[in-house]
């Protein structure tokens, strides 16, 4: 197995004029290709923060981190990961086509490049003849499909994702996280992906990292037994329910840590 990420004792705090706040303490955590790792826990618990160091938007105060075998920084200048935030973010005076080709013309790619990343990667997310849509005129799932497909074409092997359906109904989570699940494994990336929901960390992951506040650490690392290929209604398996209950535990082991 290769190490795709690899945090060793990494600590974050952030000064702030009431004081520091302990965001990240002693992270230790090691991502395998092919992996797909989610962050789980409680507001607060530094969850985007870690993603954030990842991607080289937040500094860590001390520890070591590498991506693809080298800094966060280098790793970001090469383009080596595809985020995608909470909200899609798209702007609503492009079309969709032209949002997902906004990364490329800032890249430099010819013209014929970038429709063929267009097609390809909207194609992946099932978004093939909404390309000359404007955002406003999509549902929200498909406007955070279309913002997938922006941070896919990069065509990074690593996909950092920031509770990307966090503000969506369940009915359409439920079909996001099955589409995704398929993308991932049609495309055999790497995923980092936070969440608050336990069924969705359980559901999309191979291994839950579970996190506690204050200061922001790991209390857990579940490896997860399902077999990659998961039907939504594997969430009602004596498998399934067994990884929840331990999640769950690991959730409230953080909480009486805080009490
Ligand atoms: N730039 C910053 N300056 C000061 N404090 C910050 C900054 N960014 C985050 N924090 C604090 O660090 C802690 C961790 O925040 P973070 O956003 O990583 O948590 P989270 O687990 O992602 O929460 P949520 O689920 O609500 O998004 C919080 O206490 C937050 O207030």
């Amino acid at each position: 197995m290769t190490s795709v990420i690899s945090v060793s004792d990494l600590s974050l705090t952030f000064e702030t004029n009431d004081g520091p706040v302990h965001a990240l303490s002693k992270i230790d955590l090691e991502v395998e290709k092919g992996d797909f790792v989610s962050f789980i826990g409680p507001s607060g618990c530094g969850k985007t923060t870690l993603l954030r160091v990842i991607a080289d938007l937040e500094q860590p105060t001390s520890g070591n981190i590498s991506v693809n075998g080298t800094s966060p920084e280098n790793a970001r200048k090469d383009r080596a990961y595809g985020y995608v935030f909470q909200a899609a973010g798209l702007y609503p005076w492009r079309t969709i086509a032209k949002n997902v080709a906004l990364p490329l013309e800032i890249m430099g790619l010819s013209r014929q490049e970038q429709e063929r990343r267009i097609r390809k990667n909207l194609e992946l997310v099932n978004l093939a003849g909404f390309e000359k849509k404007y955002p406003w005129q999509l549902s929200g799932g498909m406007q955070q499909r279309a913002s997938i497909a922006r941070a896919l074409a990069l065509e990074p092997d690593l996909l950092l994702m920031d509770e990307p359906f966090g503000a969506l109904d369940e009915i359409v989570r439920d079909h996001l996280n099955e589409q995704l699940l398929d993308l991932w494994a049609k495309t055999e990336k790497t995923v980092v992906f936070v969440t608050h929901s336990i069924p969705e960390a359980v559901y999309l992951s191979t291994k839950i990292v579970v996190m506690s506040p204050r200061p922001g650490r790991i209390e857990d690392v579940i490896v997860s037994d399902l077999p990659r290929e998961r039907p939504l209604d594997i969430r009602e398996t004596p498998e399934f329910l067994s990884l929840a209950h331990r999640v769950r535990e690991g959730l409230r082991a953080g909480h009486s840590y805080e009490d």
